[in-house]
C-alpha cells in the first residue's frame, strides 16, 4: 500500500475571521465566519491536520494570537501553524499553543541564521514555507522578493530543515489546479517531504497530488475548494485513501 497523501484543510485568520484570499493579496478577502467553527467543521469531517494561518501577523497588520491559541487549543488533530513566526518570542508563543509544527516563511528569507538555529533546536517541529512566484521566493505577506527558490532550498537542506510547504502564489486561492511541474521540480531538488499548497480545485487535483507521493509529496493544503464546496472534506479524504489502496 502506497503512503497516503495527508490533507491539511486551511483556516486563514484575518481580523478575527476565517478568510480566503486570491493570490494572497490583501484586500481580496472572502469571509467565512468564525475560525473556531471552521476548524471544528474540518475536525468533525475527519481531518487529521489543520493548517492554521495568522494572516495579520504575516502581513504585519497586527495579529490574532489569542484567537489562534484558542483554535489550536480546541483541536484534537495535528496543527501546522503559520504567519508572523519570525523571532524567539513569536516562535515560543506559537509552540506554546501545542501545535504539532510551525511553518516559517519570511524568517527563512530575512534571518537565515536564526532559522538555522531553530531548526537545530526544534527539528521536525519546524517546516519552512517556500512561497514562490515563478522561482522567486516572496516574504512579508508575499509582498517582497526574497531570493531564488532552489538556492534557498539547498541552504535549508544543508541546515537540516525537515520539510517544506511549497505554495505557488499564482495559483493560491484561484481554483485553477496545483502547479504539478513546480512540485515535481522541488521534489527532485530535495529528499525532504513537501507539502503542496495552492490551487486545489477538484478531487482530480487531489488524485494528481496523491500520484506524486512516491516523488516526495507528503500532503496537500486545501483551502478555497472546501469553503466554496467544490467537494466535501469527507470526499477528499476518501479520494486520497482510494489512491493509496
Ligand atoms: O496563506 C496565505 O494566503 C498567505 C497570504 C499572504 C501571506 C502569507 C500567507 N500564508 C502563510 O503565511 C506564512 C508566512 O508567514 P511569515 O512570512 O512567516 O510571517 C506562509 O508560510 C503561509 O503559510
Amino acid at each position: 500500500m502506497a503512503q497516503k497523501l495527508e490533507l491539511l484543510p486551511a483556516v486563514d485568520v484575518r481580523d478575527g475571521q476565517a478568510v480566503r484570499l486570491v493570490h494572497g493579496e490583501s484586500g481580496t478577502e472572502t469571509s467565512y465566519g468564525s475560525p473556531l467553527e471552521a476548524a471544528l467543521t474540518w475536525q468533525r469531517a475527519g481531518a487529521e491536520w489543520l493548517h492554521l494561518v495568522d494572516l495579520d501577523a504575516a502581513f504585519g497588520t497586527g495579529d490574532n494570537r489569542e484567537l489562534i491559541a484558542e483554535v489550536a487549543g480546541a483541536m484534537d488533530l495535528k496543527v501546522e501553524l503559520s504567519g508572523g513566526i519570525r523571532d524567539d518570542a513569536s516562535l515560543a508563543a506559537a509552540l506554546a499553543t501545542g501545535c504539532t509544527r510551525v511553518n516559517l516563511g519570511t524568517a527563512a528569507l530575512e534571518t537565515p541564521e536564526w532559522v538555522a538555529k531553530v531548526i537545530a533546536e526544534h527539528g521536525d517541529k519546524i517546516a519552512v514555507g517556500l512561497d514562490v512566484r515563478g522561482t522567486t521566493l516572496r516574504g512579508r505577506g508575499w509582498t517582497r522578493d526574497g531570493g531564488d527558490l532552489y538556492e534557498t532550498l539547498a541552504r535549508l537542506d544543508s541546515e537540516g530543515c525537515a520539510r517544506y510547504v511549497v505554495t505557488d502564489i499564482a495559483k493560491d486561492g484561484t481554483l485553477q489546479g496545483p502547479n504539478l511541474e513546480l512540485l515535481r521540480n522541488v521534489c527532485a531538488a530535495t529528499d525532504k517531504p513537501v507539502v503542496a499548497s495552492g490551487g486545489v480545485s477538484s478531487l482530480d487535483d487531489l488524485r494528481a497530488l496523491a500520484g506524486l507521493v512516491p516523488l516526495g509529496i507528503e500532503g496537500a493544503i486545501v483551502g478555497k475548494a472546501l469553503y466554496a464546496e467544490a467537494f466535501t472534506l469527507e470526499e477528499a479524504l476518501e479520494a486520497v485513501e482510494a489512491v493509496s489502496r
